[in-house]
């Protein structure tokens, strides 16, 4: 119940529809629930021969049957409007406070957990707050009602209304049981279902390209063949349950009829009574089989808000000092004793890094792939907060400055270019909303985009697809790049955000950053030496550790693991020449 507590503030906003809801609610079980009776009148008043109160009762029989029609198209409005309201509030809270989450709380769920929760866990819940209105709230007004119309009717044979709502809760609460464990492991199985699709399909050319279509395949129909195999209980047991519950109900109205039949006699006008009766007693089989089935996907819809709460719990564990004016904060950085583990790591990725850079230099990092090269700059942009020691902007500690303060000052091109779906224009406004076209054209010049950019007749208004799959590596590590550049910011971080680019191209992208941009920090990571061969210096990271600092020329003479890597490199370059 502690869960349904993150609906309270969104259903404030709906107190009117709510109101219209319950109303609606309270008229149509209450038209449902008389009708019967009016009809029991209209028999006694046949029997009697009173005209008058047949048609009376019959008009009001029709009423009583609009009015119910017209109470129960209200509700289902209003509780359709209360639950995709709802839901739509909840949706945009939780995605907004995925947006706070650090790269560490991301993966943490995993980003194809926080997808299905905000998809479809949320669907589960509008269900649930849609079943909630319309019945839950109705089934026991229905079940209480007629179940006292049944007693009021022939109150000397009050036990077999009882008789028969204790066999049906009976076998309801058995049914129920078996059918939650059943949905639960259903549950399960979907999930990994969804997993496995969305696996493949993000994954679709290396499928194809490593000829693993049939295995997938065979994967994905286990799984299936499991969820059928589930499936057909669930409707063995569905199949099974309705019929036994039409059983037990028929053989009290037999009872019923039975009983009175043998002392009609005595009691002549017991017979208007029957068909209310068995009016009454079918409402209250169907109410109750509703009311179970409701309770089941209630518990789902549970379930699904449990996830999302989940969501909603976490605290970001990158908090920024939202008080800190909003300023650029400079270009100096400052290293001061960083060590780092990962959040799921058992050991430090980064070991007591300290490093002091001036502002407006060119810094390259180097070292072995898995040293820590793209750890360290995600410390620059805090992605992650360091597990000890301080990392400084322009001589700020990045935990006391502002969000806003930080993303003005650092701008960071990924090592895997990731783009939206839009057009390349508003790809590079990511990285300056209010970027004028010439702004567009300077930084896709200085990455080296503009020549492929030009060869389209729409520029820069080109639609960039779904998963950029309309552009190559080498175009969408460009584009990367021009949206990096494009705010002009004190700090910017290439992670080896050239890998895809020729040599040409490269040195191209470089000495328009010297050029046009002798303002800015720059860091560049690099897996080739040559990359920052021209750096005003090179940090030198080997197993997590920075065991060196300098220029090129110092450290091809004073750091052996420097050497090291410069001499397999320009090895394997001569090779490539022979
Ligand atoms: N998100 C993460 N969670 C846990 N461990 C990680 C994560 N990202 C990286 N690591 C680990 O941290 C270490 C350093 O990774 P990092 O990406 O910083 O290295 P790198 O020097 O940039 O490598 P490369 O040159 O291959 O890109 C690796 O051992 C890696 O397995």
């Amino acid at each position: 119940m502690n869960t349904l507590k993150i609906l309270k503030p969104h259903f404030k906003n709906y107190r009117k529809e709510i109101i219209a809801a319950l109303i609606a609610i309270f008229v149509s079980a209450f038209a449902t629930l008389y009708q019967p009776r009016l009809l029991e009148n209209i028999q006694k008043a046949i029997m009697a021969d009173q005209q008058q109160s047949v048609v009376r009762d019959g008009i009001w029989l029709i009423v009583l049957g609009l009015i119910a029609i017209v109470a129960g198209i209200f509700n289902v409005y209003y509780a359709a409007k209360i639950a995709q309201g709802v839901t739509s509030d909840l949706r945009e809270e939780t995605y907004a406070k995925i947006q706070s989450f650090s790269f560490g709380n991301i993966e943490d769920f995993s980003a194809g957990s926080l997808t299905t929760r905000l998809i479809n866990d949320m669907n589960q819940v509008m269900n649930m707050i849609m079943q909630l209105f319309m019945q839950l709230l109705r089934m026991p007004i229905l079940m209480v009602g007629s179940f006292i119309f049944c007693i009021i009717i022939i109150p000397r044979y009050w036990w077999a209304t009882v008789l028969m709502v204790a066999l049906i809760i009976g076998v309801g609460a058995i049914v129920l049981n078996r059918m939650n464990s059943l949905f639960d492991k259903f549950q399960v199985l979907m999930d990994r279902i969804s997993g496995q699709a969305q696996e493949t399909l993000q994954g679709v050319r290396v499928v194809k390209s490593f000829n693993q279509g049939p295995q997938e395949i065979k994967k994905f129909d286990q799984t299936s063949d499991k969820l059928n195999d589930y499936n057909i209980t669930i409707g063995y047991w569905f199949s099974a349950v309705m019929p036994a519950f039409s059983m037990i109900a028929y053989l009290v109205i037999t009872l019923i009829i039975f009983l009175i039949g043998r002392s009609i006699t005595n009691h002549p006008t017991d017979v208007a009574i029957v068909s209310p009766f068995v009016n009454y007693i079918l409402t209250l089989l169907w109410t109750t089989m509703i009311a179970g089935m409701t309770m089941m996907q209630f518990a789902r819809g549970l379930i699904s808000l449990g996830r999302i709460k989940e969501v909603l719990d976490t605290e970001p564990d990158v908090k920024f000092n939202d008080n800190a004016p909003v300023e650029k904060l400079g270009g100096s950085v400052e290293f001061d004793h960083v060590s780092f583990t990962y959040p799921d790591g058992d050991q430090e990725t980064l070991k007591d890094i300290s490093f002091k850079i001036p502002a407006n230099q060119m810094v390259g990092i180097v070292g072995a792939t898995g040293s820590g090269k793209s750890t360290l700059a995600q410390l620059i942009a805090r992605l992650y907060d360091p597990t000890k020691g301080e990392v400084k902007i322009g001589g700020h500690n990045l935990k006391d400055v502002n969000e806003k303060s930080l993303r003005q000052t650092v701008s960071f091109v990924l090592q895997r270019a990731v783009l939206f779906s839009g057009t390349i224009a508003s790809n590079l406004r990511q990285g300056k909303s209010e970027a004028k076209h010439h702004e567009l054209q300077r930084a896709a010049r200085m990455a080296q985009a503009a020549e492929f950019i030009e060869r389209y007749n729409d520029t820069f208004d080109h639609e960039v697809e779904e998963r950029s799959a309309n552009f190559s590596g080498g175009q969408k590590q460009r584009l990367s790049i021009a949206r990096g550049l494009i705010a002009k910011s004190p700090i910017l971080i290439l992670d080896d955000s050239t890998s895809a680019l020729d040599a040409e191209s490269e040195k191209k992208v470089q000495q328009a950053l010297e050029h046009e941009m002798p303002d800015t920090t720059t860091f560049i990571i690099a897996e080739k030496i040559v990359s920052v061969k021209n750096a005003d210096q090179i940090l030198v990271l080997d197993d997590g550790k920075l065991v060196a600092q300098g220029t090129h020329e110092e450290l091809i003479k004073t750091s052996p693991v420097y050497q090291e890597i410069y001499k397999t490199q320009t090895a394997k370059e001569s090779v490539g020449e022979e």
